[in-house]
């Protein structure tokens, strides 16, 4: 049984100490970790350090694992450092692992943020707002919170603590597949469930509890052909150009309502059956929520289950960008010599990374072979990872259902979610141990968009459940 009393103090304690906790994640904020730009790396390293003092002000033990370099964007980096940290290790307790990751998305002003996101401003509403603030800034620092709260008023955690932080999720999760393998059977040994707070309630008023993940394909396609970009006045008309080939090979890949139209992609999608209808007649989802998300009525199905299907457990392709192409404000008359185009595809249960490669290679080569051009083409995976689902029986999930009842006073929802966490099935096949996900913000918090925002009222009480569903954990029967 979980000692209310226990409980309650705790829940005291973060309530009088929010403004320490929202302190605490403006600094982590102000530090612009984007793992996916070389030039913010320095960042990303000194986001790790921030971590690591954070680590011994509260006594976990630590090491920050050095996995070596990659190359993006032609130049050799260092991978930042996989943070590994343990706090208590009483064999009578549970191990829970918790995973989250230290790097974030980029984000410019001008991309239409109101203030700078690398500083948190709260609004009057009390919404957080600056880039990483949910995602995952909040939710790994909540973890952090959690352990300081039971400090200062006196009691014993209730589990082993096993800490994997990393600093390169967003951009592939580079070198922690290898280190989970290589520390399966030493760091990760005594695990005995894991949980990661790293996506979002799938409105703005339910929790939930995740079970599954959609898994993703990056590609990045590259035309090239002039040895140099052109003034389009002169050599307009008289030069093939890469950008018009791309535009073309873009425009073949799906249609406005979402159809993918790559020969294959589709086969291998697991059929609906009965039972997971089912499933989605008791979430509470309303279609409001998610145009109150989108900031509009662009949504395509005017249902909440084929909006879900079409989240979780239907692939999707979307279009992010083009390197390379003119794109600040004003007028250029360039032809640009050579464009990437970045597109990535969103894949479900059971279709298979390797040939989803295969099928976008095979139809992209076909697709450019038809505009008779002299440009080049370059079709590259830059990576992927496969979708996961999860068994929601688990005791894992009960002690987080417990928890969210003890906190929010309701049951969750029970949601698969449309992003990918690339390590989540590794964790579950590595260590061959139950992977739960609980999220601590809301719906339309917009992760990866502009005004990224956590509610101060989710992290507080996110970091109530976190807590609470360690004390969940150690009282419930785990056979
Ligand atoms: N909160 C999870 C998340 O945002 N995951 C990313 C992972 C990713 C993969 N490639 C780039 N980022 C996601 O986009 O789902
Ligand atoms: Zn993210
Ligand atoms: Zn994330």
């Amino acid at each position: 049984m979980v000692n209310e009393t226990v409980l309650k103090n705790f829940f005291k304690y973060v309530d009088e100490n929010q403004d320490h906790y929202v302190d605490r994640l403006r600094e982590a904020v102000a530090i612009p970790s984007v793992s996916s730009d070389p030039d913010r790396r320095e960042d990303v390293f000194r986001m790790g350090n921030w971590l690591i003092e954070l680590f011994k002000k509260l006594g976990i033990s630590y090491e920050a694992v050095d996995v070596g370099n990659h190359v993006m964007s032609g130049k050799t980096l260092k991978l930042p450092p996989i943070l590994l940290g343990s706090y208590g290790n009483d064999p009578k307790k549970k191990t829970i692992l918790v995973y989250g990751h230290y790097d974030v998305q980029p984000a410019l002003l001008e991309d239409g943020w109101n203030s700078d996101p690398w500083k948190l401003v709260e609004d009057s509403t009390g919404r957080l707002v600056g880039r990483g603030s949910s995602d995952d800034k909040g939710p790994i620092i909540g973890w952090l919170n959690a352990i300081e709260a039971h400090q200062k008023i006196g009691v014993e955690f209730p589990v082993n603590l096993k800490i994997c932080f990393e600093g390169m999720e967003e951009n592939g999760s580079e070198g922690l597949d290898d280190l989970i393998a290589r520390e399966a059977d030493k760091y990760f040994k005594c695990v005995d469930a894991v949980c990661i707070s790293d996506n979002y309630w799938l409105g703005v008023t339910k929790p939930c509890l995740t079970y599954g993940l959609r898994g993703i394909s990056y590609f990045n396609i590259t035309v090239s052909g002039p040895g140099r970009d052109l003034h389009s006045g002169v050599f307009g008309g008289t030069v093939y150009e890469p950008m018009t080939d791309l535009i073309i090979l873009f425009s073949k890949l799906v249609t406005p309502n979402g159809k993918i139209l790559i020969p294959g992609i589709n086969d291998d999608v697991a059929e609906l059956k009965d039972e997971e209808m089912e499933t989605y007649r008791s979430i509470e989802f309303k279609l409001e929520e998610l145009q109150s998300a989108i900031e509009s009525k662009t949504n395509i199905y005017d249902n909440e289950t084929q909006t879900l299907q079409a989240r979780w457990r239907y692939p999707s392709l979307s279009i992010h960008g083009i390197e390379g192409a003119f794109s600040a404000p004003g007028v250029k008359t360039v032809l640009p010599c050579k464009v990437s185009g970045k597109f990535s595809i969103r894949s479900v249960p059971n279709m298979d990374p390797d040939k989803i490669t295969a099928c976008v290679d095979k139809f992209l080569r076909e697709e450019f072979g038809k505009l008779g051009s002299e440009n080049k083409l370059q079709v590259e995976c830059v990576h992927g990872a496969k979708p996961w689902v999860s068994s929601p029986d688990h005791w894992n999930f009960v002690a987080a259902a417990n928890a969210v009842e003890k906190v929010f006073n309701c049951k969750p929802d029970l949601t698969r979610e449309g992003g990918s966490i690339p390590v989540t099935l590794t964790f579950q096949d590595a260590l061959n141990k139950n992977v739960l996900l609980l999220p601590m913000g809301r719906g339309d918090d917009g992760a990866h968009s502009t005004n990224e925002k956590l509610d101060r009222h989710n992290y507080t009480e996110g970091i109530k459940l976190l807590g609470t569903y360690l004390h969940e954990v150690a009282a419930i029967k785990s056979t």
